[in-house]
């Protein structure tokens, strides 16, 4: 190929590195979001909407919505710069694929220290990645829609460059995640937990709208249904 003897092995180590982290996250998802139960399931949505916070205490986000799909998934959109697409010189990969992939140090309950909200982006959200079925990843930034997708942590295919915005199109990043059922006991969650939690992270940042909605049938239409 075209790159150098030393930045292939450069490249596959560091690729062999991601997968590892990966793993070691599934080997071990509560050392990284506490239990796999319903409280594990929901800290899933924390550590995304926390990235999303930080982007509006940075001044750039004034706007969140966050939606429980009427599949199981949850989609959680900002309007701020968008998580960065290009690649930084001397890296291999755009900044957002390894938003998603490389395990920063410092899990929330293991992997050394503490996370700290407010201002790291993307601590969490490769444990999220590692720990969902399926991820859509979508930056609205650089005049341009991106699009990644990723199964069970691994990306399908490279950053896509969807179509480019359409004049007045704000930026943001959107997020979309399945978490795996073979990881957690239960991937049903529970719409008032959500927003008990949204309700009080809203009380913190003030001049932030956080918006909740949930697509799934109500429990009745679903007894109809089974009619
Ligand atoms: C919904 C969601 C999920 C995730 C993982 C990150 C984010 C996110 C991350 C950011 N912003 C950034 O990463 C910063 C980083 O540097 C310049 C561009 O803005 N905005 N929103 C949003």
């Amino acid at each position: 190929s075209s790159r150098s003897a030393t930045g292939d092995a450069a490249y596959d180590a560091s690729a062999i590195q991601v997968l590892e982290g990966l793993e070691a996250v599934r080997k071990r998802p509560g050392m990284y979001i506490g239990s796999t139960g319903e409280r594990g399931l929901h800290h899933l949505i924390w550590e995304i909407v926390d990235n999303a916070v930080d982007e509006a205490l940075a001044g750039h986000c004034d706007r969140i919505v966050v939606t429980v799909l009427a599949d199981g998934g949850i989609r959680v959109e900002d309007n701020g710069r968008g998580i960065p697409t290009d690649t930084a010189p001397g890296q291999e990969l755009p900044a957002l694929t390894l938003a998603l992939t490389v395990l920063h140090a410092g899990g929330k309950f293991g992997g050394g220290g503490y996370k700290v909200s407010g201002g790291l982006h993307g601590v969490g959200v490769s444990v999220v990645n590692a720990l969902s079925s399926h991820v859509v990843a979508e930056v609205k930034n650089r005049g341009h829609l991106w699009r990644q997708t990723f199964t069970v942590g691994v990306p399908d295919g490279g950053l896509e460059q969807v179509r480019p915005l359409e004049p007045g199109e704000r930026t943001g990043t959107t997020v979309t995640f399945w978490a795996s059922p073979d990881i957690f006991e239960t991937t049903h969650y529970n719409f008032e937990t959500i927003t008990s939690r949204i309700r009080e992270m809203a009380f913190l940042n003030k001049g932030l709208e956080i918006v909740v909605r949930d697509e799934r049938p109500a429990a009745d239409e679903v007894a109809d249904a089974v009619e």
